[in-house]
């Protein structure tokens, strides 16, 4: 091979590697390296294309903004493009853009945290907000208005009557991110990875009651469009937005000259670990608007501003030890336990260490002298061994259950370590700890001590034994008072009442989680109907994959499972479901429901759509199968009649679905 062959090479390979990552990170919101990794990747990318233009690709990532629009939404065609921005990695790189730009102006700067979360528009006409949409690729973005709505810091009114079109920047707050992977984790769901993500995961959802859940907030960083006012400086746009009710881009300053802007980035580094939000650079923006529109843009960024991103915080201690969890699952985590250090604000001394197969790849062993990394709020991670200790050996993961003493072994297909017991006290403690979380049965006050409690006291093997607890046996237990033991025995009898979906991701089917299980009682009434179900029917049904499905197969498959099912229904636990779907009849048909109706709400009437198969939307398109229209329906129903979309009664629907 050539030398250019080579070069040519690498440079296609870091554009397939760009690119699946920007799919997980834009399109999945699963990242699965971290953002300084990316960086890496990138910046060599464009160092090459820089030094061989004649090599680089027409359709380089490097030249794209952002992900693809999922089908799940409307599409936005921004009027206004959503542009991204340049980054630099250090201060020396800012200087040079600044030295660049003086060369043509001598105006000010302002400097602005840079919020790691996720960029939206949002249109304002008459006062109101009449669309809120993703970035996309920059031109056409996602239509996410309801969810945007659910967001309390966005306002919904404002005194400005004109056309307005404003971009800022969606985030999750560091205290809502932790309390959610908290809780993921003890629901054994696999945690958002920053809160960055964790917003993108939170606003693209079709479920806007997750969304509002999610507790998001916004900071407000841009004027993209305003008609009937004009404004001379970024900071005057800000200052006139704040006053307007936005949450406008927090202390940000304006700056002189570079030295005033080298200060403040750095005191934005410093403050970063104490804020209540998550930042991964700075922003550095030229404050004249004329001067911005003379400057103009590249493909994917503007030229008037240079994203400065602070490398993340690595140092080093001791290896003191490595402690093994045993999982519901059976799965042997190695997690590491060294010496406190202060990362990005925050006091660590753990972090997970995967599986044996990274431990073995970075040779850590117990008393090495080890690097840990912390970008932003992501969690704690073990980046290399800078020392081995002189008598230090690569850590195995024990041939031997700590838990149950049962030998174990290698599952290939998760590359970890299992202890293959059915009966290990481990799994089952774990198990029913899933079992009584809130996200699953929501039993209250059957955390992990009263678990192992129970356990240990030979009450509890299985999830039906619970069910058979008397109040004498709980208040016999250490520490219970008759107060307390009522308690417990009150939250399990309410248990026995949830709905089928609580049950069904209790259960601790491998895979089957929370949206899962209610996409499967959304389908199947009951238990049984779901225990006959085949792996062909269990796949057919969207979001379900054939891996869910065989698990859910073989889960049920199990005699001792379906005792296990049995025993739960002779306690009084319900298996059937409450929003089981009747059909299928209205698939593939899109619905808007507009106006005042008689016989139920609108959110009724939507349910009934999806219950049957159909999707509803907020606004009226050329895609729009059916409007319903109640009394005083207002401009959908002129659109529709428009765009000749068929326009039902509440009754006739009704009748459509067999209601009536
Ligand atoms: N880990 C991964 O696999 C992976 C994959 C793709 C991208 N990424 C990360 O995503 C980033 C690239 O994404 P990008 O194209 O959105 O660029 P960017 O995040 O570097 O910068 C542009 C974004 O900054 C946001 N922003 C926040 N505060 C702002 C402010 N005060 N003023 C102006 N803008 C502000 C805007 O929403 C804008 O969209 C990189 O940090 C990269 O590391 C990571
Ligand atoms: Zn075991």
């Amino acid at each position: 091979m050539t030398d250019t062959e080579k070069i040519q090479q690498e440079m296609r390979q870091l554009e397939e590697q760009i690119r699946y990552h920007n799919d997980r990170y834009y399109n999945r919101d699963d990242p699965e390296i971290d953002d300084y990794d990316y960086d890496q990747l990138t910046q060599r990318l464009r160092a090459l294309e820089e030094e061989y233009p004649a090599l680089k690709s027409q359709d380089s990532p490097t030249q794209m903004v952002g992900g693809e629009s999922s089908s799940q939404f409307e599409k936005v065609t921004h009027a206004v493009k959503m542009e991204s921005l340049q980054d630099v990695f250090s201060v020396e790189q800012v200087r040079e853009f600044c030295d660049k730009l003086q060369e043509s102006y001598d105006g000010d700067y302002v400097v602005e945290m840079k919020i790691d979360g996720l960029s939206v528009s949002l249109e304002y006409d008459g006062g109101k907000l009449v669309r809120g949409s993703t970035r996309g690729n920059g031109v056409v973005g996602e239509d996410i208005t309801v969810n945007l709505r659910t967001i309390r810091s966005i306002p919904k009114t404002i005194a400005f009557k004109g056309p307005l079109e404003v971009r800022g920047e969606v985030y999750m707050p560091k205290k809502v991110f932790a309390a959610l992977v908290k809780q993921q984790l003890e629901d054994e769901e696999k945690p958002f990875k920053n809160p960055r993500n964790a917003a993108a995961g939170s606003l693209r959802q079709k479920d806007v009651s997750i969304t509002r859940a999610r507790k998001l907030s916004i900071f407000v960083f841009n004027l993209q469009r305003i008609e009937g006012k004009t404004f001379a400086t970024h900071s005057q746009t800000l200052e006139w937005l704040a006053e307007q009710g936005f949450l406008v881009s927090p202390e940000f300053v304006v700056c002189r000259n570079t030295d005033d802007i080298v200060d403040r980035i750095e005191q934005i580094g410093q403050l970063r670990g104490s804020l209540a939000f998550d930042t991964d650079g700075a922003v550095v923006k030229v404050n004249d608007l004329h001067q911005r529109e003379e400057l103009g843009s590249t493909a994917k960024c503007p030229k008037w501003a240079v994203a400065y991103k602070y490398p993340p915080e690595e140092k080093e201690t001791v290896l003191r030890d490595i402690e093994i969890n045993v999982g519901r699952t059976g799965a042997l985590t190695p997690t590491a336990l060294f010496d406190p250090i202060e990362l990005a604000g925050t006091t660590v001394s753990r972090a997970v260490l995967h599986n044996q197969d990274f431990i073995s790849e970075k040779e850590i062993g117990i008393g090495d002298t080890i690097v840990v990394r912390k970008a932003g709020e992501i969690i704690p991670e073990v980046v290399a061994v800078k020392e081995h200790a002189p008598d230090s050996q690569v850590y195995t993961i024990p041939h031997h259950c700590p838990a149950c003493g049962t030998e174990t072994r290698r599952s290939e297909e998760e590359s970890a370590i299992i202890c293959p017991n059915p009966d290990c006290p481990a799994k089952i403690y774990r198990s029913l700890v899933h079992f009584a979380s809130r996200a699953a049965m929501d039993i209250d006050g059957l955390g992990p001590a009263i678990v192992k409690a129970l356990m240990e006291a030979g009450l509890v093997r299985d999830f039906a034994d619970l069910y058979g607890l008397t109040f004498d046996q709980v208040l016999a237990l250490e520490g219970f008072k008759e107060r307390a033991a009522q308690n417990l025995i009150d939250a399990i009898e309410r248990s026995r009442h949830n709905d089928l979906p609580r049950l069904l991701f209790g259960l601790g089917i491998k895979n089957v989680g929370h949206r899962a299980s209610e996409l499967l009682c959304e389908r199947y009434g009951d238990i049984d109907q779901l225990m006959a179900a085949t792996e062909e029917e269990l796949s057919a049904i969207d979001n379900i994959g054939d891996i869910m499905a065989q698990n859910i197969v073989a889960y049920f498959a199990q005699e001792k499972n379906r005792q296990l099912i049995e025993r739960l229904r002779a306690g009084g636990v319900n298996t059937t479901a409450a929003q089981s779907q009747k059909g299928d009849a209205l698939a593939g048909q899109k619905f808007v429901v507009t106006g005042k109706l008689s016989h139920y709400t609108r959110d009724e009437i939507t349910a009934f759509i999806k219950q049957n198969g159909g999707a509803a939307a907020s606004s009226v398109s050329k895609k729009t199968s059916y409007v319903i229209a109640g009394e005083d329906a207002g401009s959908k129903l002129e659109k529709a009649q428009a765009l000749g979309v068929p326009v039902l009664s509440e009754d006739e629907f009704l009748q459509m679905i067999g209601q009536q």
